[in-house]
């Protein structure tokens, strides 16, 4: 084995982790643990009747072993002394008795182990499911920015996997406090007879947890490093086999490629893992080698003293069984030890996640401004500018101009100039990195989100597909009105959606989309008009439309604004479109360019004034001629 990879140098020396970052220390990883009474409240709080039981069980299962060891040495001690007595006044019953006894406790003790893993458990499937329920949750709380960033998805990547492994931890920490109970009464007996026999065990378990410890940081190291690979390892997993990217996979013969990329990476983990495991197990090996040399001294030590008559043959078996079992309690306890620490480094990824706070959110113990019902104003974009998470550039800068009530408003520039951005930003999915939003005179920020995205119905470019029947698929736009059949069938005739819906064979009820039994999928143009079903599932006062009509035929789109342009009488509205016989219905038009405000005005306006509108225009124009 080389020099560097030996255990003796790997302990000693801080050898960095695979993702770059030191190795931990001791201290951190002690440190860790202070996340476990939030942990046990977590489990607490999941049931606390079954938390009781099964505390009750394992404290009276951590007696039975020294009563079942006791009854034993009685058991011997009076078959020796029956031995020597006259074969005529050799009575059976006292140590059938105590046979009796011991079955007794050893059925109940199986009882009681068969109990404690039921309601373990029961316990840990209620915990997982309580705690995906809680990371769904908070998840939902978070900003979208969050959501753009690798780090907050590896984090959210380990709480994830944490859900289920976090139960394990909590049988370990449960059986560590049962067995040490075990211990202390088994420790009773035997500092009784020998305290210098407890030091023993002490030595000889000892440098197998150090190993234990060792080798649980480094292989904690190893998995929290490779996080990135295997998400994307879950990635090139899911890719190379699912309903949404097998089309073009095949067409453009991808499979090779991503089980290419697939291969490398997890034969780069299986090799450090390897090394890893292998190193573990020899170490180990040689550990309980030296634990095994403890026991023995113990006994022959204890053998000694009973052939020189100072313990009976009951208590040599009593002694011998204490100690053997001491030291596997012992070995136990110290290795679950680190496995109970490790999972405490794990748990500090899992509160890590759920201590991640939004930032867009109603100001805590600031009074909120109630959402004005009816817009009045309508929303001023003052000297605006927004830049994404590690981006350089900025997505938009310098935009100052007003979105009237009642207007509707078409945004025109071309792809990559920032109208999603400002979209995004009216809804406030995003906040301005400068500048400010007004809505009725007052920034954006004074109002309560969650009221202000009621308000408002955005339907994306990239909305959603939900695999979900077609009445809920629109629902989803309102989904408190999933029941009302009335309303949903309303939405779906406003959005063209209706005639869409009368050809699936069970209509609204009919699953779309194909991951689901049963399931029909849609063109794209017909999932935009189900899609945009939802706009108008809405009493928004602002409505937007970000091209959720790119895929509809001309007629389809001319159609679908026409009577956008009437439904939303009063409203205010912001439409996205690359086509200006739509662009052209808009009251007014606003034109960016590299996130840049170039020019606003009507469609008469613009053209009159020979601007970058009137260039655009006839540009597409010309194409049609
Ligand atoms: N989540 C993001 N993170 C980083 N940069 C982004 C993100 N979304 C958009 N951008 C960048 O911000 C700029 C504006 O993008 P935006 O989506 O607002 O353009 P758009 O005008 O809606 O384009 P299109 O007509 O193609 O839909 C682009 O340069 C884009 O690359």
């Amino acid at each position: 084995m080389a020099r560097s990879d030996s255990f003796f140098s790997t302990i000693s020396a801080k050898k960095p982790r695979p993702d770059g970052k030191p190795a931990l220390t001791v201290r951190e990883r002690f440190s860790a643990l202070q996340h476990l009474p939030e942990f046990l409240r977590l489990i607490w709080q999941t049931s606390p009747a079954l938390t009781l039981g099964n505390v009750a069980l394992r404290l009276l299962r951590a007696a039975l072993p020294v009563a079942m060891l006791y009854v034993g040495q009685l058991i011997l001690d009076t078959v020796v002394q029956l031995s020597r007595q006259p074969a005529a006044e050799r009575a059976l019953t006292p140590v059938l008795t105590l046979v009796a006894l011991e079955f007794g406790l050893a059925i109940l003790s199986d009882a009681l182990g068969r109990g404690v893993a039921l309601l373990d458990s029961l316990l840990g499937d209620l915990f997982a499911n309580q705690t995906s329920v809680r990371l769904m949750q908070h998840a939902a709380e978070l900003d979208l920015d969050q959501f753009e960033d690798s780090a907050f998805y590896d984090k959210l990547e380990r709480a994830r996997r944490q859900t289920l492994s976090r139960t394990v931890l909590m049988a370990q920490v449960l059986s560590q406090a049962q067995d040490f109970i075990t211990m202390v009464f088994l420790a009773v007996g035997l500092v009784a007879f020998n305290p210098w026999l407890l030091l023993l065990l002490l030595v000889a378990v000892v440098p197998a947890f150090l190993g234990e410890s060792h080798f649980n940081e480094r292989s904690y190291s190893l998995v929290h490093g490779w996080t990135p690979e295997r998400r994307e390892l879950d990635y090139l997993r899911q890719t190379g086999a699912s309903d949404e990217t097998a089309k073009e996979v095949k067409i453009f013969g991808l499979s090779g490629f991503l089980i290419d990329r697939f291969r490398t990476l997890s034969d780069e983990f299986y090799q450090q893992n390897k090394s890893l495991v292998i190193r573990r197990a020899s170490w180990g090996t040689f550990f309980a080698a030296v634990g095994a040399a403890g026991y023995y001294a113990a006994y022959v030590y204890i053998i000694s003293q009973a052939v020189r008559g100072q313990v009976s043959i009951g208590q040599l078996t009593f002694l011998a069984g204490s100690f053997g079992r001491m030291r596997g309690l012992l070995e136990g306890i110290l290795s679950r030890f680190s496995s109970v620490a490790e999972g405490a480094l794990y748990l500090q990824d899992f509160f890590d996640f759920f201590h991640l706070q939004p930032r867009i959110r109603r100001n805590e113990g600031q009074p909120v401004r109630p959402f004005p019902r009816p817009i009045r104003e309508g929303f001023r974009f003052e000297n605006v500018g927004f830049k994404y998470r590690n981006a350089e550039k900025w997505a938009l800068r310098n935009l100052n101009f007003t979105l009237q009530a009642g207007e509707k408003l078409a945004l025109v520039g071309e792809n990559g100039a920032g109208k999603t951005t400002l979209v995004k930003l009216l809804a406030r999915l995003y906040d301005p990195t400068e500048g400010r939003i007004l809505l009725d005179g007052h920034d954006l920020r004074e109002y309560d989100p969650a009221e202000l995205r009621q308000e408002i119905g955005v339907i994306f470019q990239d909305f959603v597909r939900f695999q979900l029947p077609a009445g809920q698929n629109l629902a989803v736009g309102r989904i408190e009105q999933k029941d009302n059949q009335p309303r949903i069938e309303q939405a779906a005739q406003q959005s063209l959606a209706d005639s869409v819906i009368a050809k699936l064979p069970q209509g609204y009820d009919q699953m779309i989309g194909r991951r689901f039994n049963g399931g029909v999928d849609l063109s794209g143009g017909e999932w935009q008009k189900i899609a945009l079903g939802r706009a108008y599932m809405r009493d928004a006062q602002l409505l937007i439309l970000d091209e959720p009509t790119a895929a509809l035929d001309a007629r389809a789109e001319y159609e679908v604004f026409q009577r956008f342009k009437d439904l939303t009488q009063g409203k205010t509205a912001v439409l996205i479109s690359h086509r200006f016989s739509t662009v052209r219905m808009a009251d007014r038009i606003l034109v960016i360019e590299n996130g840049q405000f170039v020019e606003i005005g009507s469609h008469p306006e613009l053209l009159a004034r020979g601007g970058r509108y009137a260039e655009l225009f006839q540009l597409q124009a010309a194409g049609y001629r």
